[in-house]
């Protein structure tokens, strides 16, 4: 699904009026409904809401929420901020249509704010997409004052104060919601980790926004969900055999770190790779033959480290590196070896993103239009460098993909794929459970296997990641996020992998 800005945003609402010949209002009463759907399936009308309004639109949202609720017989009071010569008209328009019995209170200082405690619901309307400047003043003090009490906060489309798609100024005050409920498109500043604490639990709800006009309008930023994965999803053709899916070789562990190349061998074979060929350091030959009996193993001549690449290189269309390597002088030579040799995809992790990071001339050795990147925060701080906030550090995501013709996969709750051309993917599945030593080893081996089995990088990066979210997600309903492990990962890829292809 498309992530829009909030100017397109704005235009999505304006082409949708239009075209079904309504009126501004009308398309306010309707996302009105929709959110107080959502309140009504969510809390009972035992304790009383309090809905505050700003000038704009989403204070014109809230009043038409406050009526419906009084009309659903919820106990509600609204507070109206800012001055109202400045309100827009469909502000003016509902503010007329409140019920007089519905208590409204306009507040001018923060001290007209009631008390707030734990049996209160907040409705936050300030301010929405319309945000075009720090919040200060009253509004800050009001939202202040939100913040400090016990009350659960929804927000409406936004958590007021927040830039929806570019860096709040650090001088704004941002409401911090528990939920938030926005209208037919996630947002962009939902999925980055700097705002965590100002969303809360987000969920976007449709208002019949014209679907003309989103699928025509360009963006580069998507949210993969299961409708944008489950039909990329290959069937296995009955004649296949396993030449069909490919033969991989997966270049992983060291001394102590065996495990990591256990974890990603197995993972790529629980995605469908036909063969797959492991080196390990010959310390590990035992460990692979009995831990992964369907993986050829081959023992690398040194004892404890990645040292020398295979033979013929080349007769493996996809190979995954870095996982348990460790950052040894002789393991940076095979890989600027396997950067100059290999013809094939390569899929690049852990320890071989810090040697690469750590080395201009690997980069300028690196394969266009050939690599994936798959680093966590810190990895991905050692290949790109550190950035300001987290919009640039997608905008040097961006940048680096373009420079280097590379895929970086950068981890985390919400995974962004960055892609050469400049597209943005943020992941929809995955939880916290995932948190824990191995999961990234497992998602090399899914990737890996992907591409073996001639995904497009693009199509390997989404579908792996979107599936190994997925795995999380089943293993957490079993297992909790508490006890999780990476193998529950991988035991559970079989029931994700059934549950894309059952309705595909
Ligand atoms: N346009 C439409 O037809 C629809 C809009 N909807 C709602 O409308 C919202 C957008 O409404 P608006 O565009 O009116 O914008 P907002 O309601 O976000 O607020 C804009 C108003 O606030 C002022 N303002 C902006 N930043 C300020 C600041 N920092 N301090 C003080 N005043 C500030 C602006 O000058 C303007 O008067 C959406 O988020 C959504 O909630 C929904 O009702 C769906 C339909
Ligand atoms: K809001």
């Amino acid at each position: 699904m498309k992530i829009l800005t909030a100017a397109q945003t704005r235009e999505a609402d304006a082409y949708t009026i239009k075209a079904e010949g309504i009126s501004s209002a009308d398309l306010m009463e309707r996302a009105a409904k929709a959110f107080t759907t959502w309140f009504e399936n969510k809390f009972q009308p035992t304790k009383e809401v309090l809905v505050f309004c700003g000038p704009g639109n989403n204070g014109g949202d809230g009043l038409v929420v406050a009526r419906l609720l009084h009309q659903r017989n919820y106990p509600v009071r609204v507070f109206t901020v800012g001055a109202s010569e400045k309100a827009s008209s469909d502000f003016k328009t509902n503010l007329k249509l409140l019920p007089d019995e519905l208590k409204h209170f306009h507040i001018e200082e923060a001290n007209q704010v009631p008390d707030l405690n734990e049996d209160l619901n907040v409705i936050d309307a300030l301010f929405g997409t319309g945000l075009n400047r720090p919040v200060t003043g009253i509004f800050a003090d009001v939202i202040e004052k939100l913040n400090s009490s016990a009350a659960c906060i929804t927000s409406i489309d936004i958590p007021s104060g927040l830039f929806s798609d570019s860096q709040t100024p650090y001088e704004g005050a941002i409401i911090k919601a528990d939920y938030t409920i926005s209208f037919e498109l996630p947002k962009l500043a939902f999925l980055l980790p700097q705002h965590e604490e100002y969303i809360g639990e987000w969920h976007v709800i449709p208002i019949g926004l014209s679907e003309q006009f989103i699928s025509e309008t360009e963006t580069n930023l998507y949210y993969t969900t299961y409708r944008d994965i489950h039909y990329k999803l290959k069937p296995r053709k009955k004649f296949s055999h396993k030449g069909t899916f490919g033969h991989t070789l997966l270049l992983c562990g060291g001394f102590g770190k065996m495990g990591a190349a256990v974890l990603a061998a197995r993972a790529c074979l629980r995605s469908g790779v036909g063969l797959l060929t492991l080196q390990v350091p010959s310390a590990g030959y035992t460990v692979l033959q009995t831990a992964v009996p369907e993986a050829m193993t081959l023992a690398d001549k040194s004892r404890k480290h990645l040292s020398e690449l295979p033979q013929d290189i080349n007769k493996y269309n996809a190979i995954g590196v870095g996982p348990g390597l460790g950052t040894e002088r002789i393991t940076k030579t095979a890989i600027g070896q396997l950067l100059a040799t290999s013809s094939h995809p390569l899929i690049i992790d852990a320890d071989a993103i810090n040697l690469i990071g750590s080395s201009d001339k690997l980069k300028a050795q690196l394969p266009k239009n050939r690599v994936i990147f798959t680093p966590h925060p810190k990895e991905f701080e050692r290949l790109v460098g550190k950035s300001n906030n987290d919009y640039d550090r997608l905008r040097d995501m961006l940048e680096f993909c373009a420079e280097y013709g590379c895929y970086v996969v950068l981890k985390g709750s919400n995974t962004a794929i960055g892609t050469p051309e400049g597209k943005l993917y943020f992941n929809s599945t995955g939880n916290a459970g995932m948190a824990t030593g191995g999961t990234g080893d497992v998602l090399t081996g899914i990737i890996t296997a992907l591409v073996a089995q001639h995904y497009t990088l693009e199509d390997a990066c989404l579908l792996g990641v979107y599936v190994h979210g997925l795995a999380g997600d089943l293993a957490s309903s079993k297992v909790g996020d508490i006890a999780m492990t990476a193998s529950d990962v991988i035991d559970h890829l079989p029931q994700a992998f059934l549950h894309l292809q059952q309705s595909s």
